[in-house]
């Protein structure tokens, strides 16, 4: 994995009135790397995950794209937020072509066949590009989000708790698929979750928010050994345990 930067937060300060959300937070997340985002409920790690893509400012602080801003360009990135957020109206096929026809002017013809490259990519079969969201799966439809999520050749791939809502078995293909997809299109993924699973199965690294900062960075197994506090309770109660047998680790 490389040492270059894609993300770098530096200085965050986010308030809603009289709440402060983060307070002074720092993170690097590397090319290449699928970093989980972890932390208690209300922490701020979907405000953080919309302040880097974009769709909120912090009140303080800066977020940059360091190995993008040597080609003085900004990266390219895919968003899939927690309920998917696929467009009710639209079938499956017409979801993942809607940020081509937004941002591209490829002929109708190639926007289906790249749409349907896209959801074959993230294992939907051709039997779902014609039905309509309310027609599918919840799996299907975390599926279908992230066609939608890659549609224009992302280098950074955010994720909001991918794995909510799915059984055992459908999660874990889940995350199979984003560890598949991430190494073999070279992403650097944002994950924010819950899941322990998925933080021992795909991670590289876990920031874990805690009181408005990150309060532990490494792989599960440096964050672990010098784990106190929630870090700990999260990492080495009965649940995350098991997560990490699973894991081997
Ligand atoms: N637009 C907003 N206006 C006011 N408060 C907000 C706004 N967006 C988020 N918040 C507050 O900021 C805090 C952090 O929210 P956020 O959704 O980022 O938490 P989270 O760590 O992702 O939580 P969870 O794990 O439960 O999804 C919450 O207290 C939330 O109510």
């Amino acid at each position: 994995m490389s040492e270059e930067i894609a993300i770098r937060v530096r200085g965050l300060v986010t308030r809603f009135g009289e709440q402060t959300v983060h307070n002074g937070l720092d993170l690097d997340v590397r090319r290449g790397e699928i970093m989980g985002v972890v932390g208690p409920s209300g922490t701020g790690k979907s405000v953080l995950l919309r302040e880097v893509v974009g769709l909120e400012t912090p009140t303080e602080g800066e977020i940059s794209f360091p190995c993008f801003e040597e080609d003085e360009r900004k990266p390219r990135l895919g968003v899939m937020f927690q309920d998917g957020a696929l467009f009710s109206n639209l079938t499956v096929l017409e979801n993942v072509e809607a940020p081509l026809r937004e941002h591209t002017r490829i002929s109708a013809h190639l926007r289906s066949e790249i749409a349907g490259l896209k959801l074959t990519m993230a294992g939907l079969g051709p039997d779902a590009f014609y039905k309509k969201p309310a027609q599918i799966s919840g799996g299907m439809r975390k599926r279908a989000a992230v066609a939608r999520a890659l549609a224009l050749d992302p280098e950074l791939l955010f994720l909001d708790e991918p794995t909510a809502g799915l059984d055992p078995i459908g999660a874990e293909n889940f995350d199979r698929m984003t560890e598949e997809l991430a190494r073999s299109l070279g992403l650097t993924v944002f994950l924010v979750t819950h899941d322990l699973d998925t933080l021992h199965a795909i991670c590289d690294r876990v920031a874990v928010l805690y009181e408005g900062k990150v309060a532990a960075l490494g792989t599960i197994e440096e964050i672990v050994a010098d784990a106190d506090g929630w870090v700990k309770e999260y990492f080495s109660g009965p649940r995350g345990r098991a997560a990490g047998r699973a894991a081997g680790g």
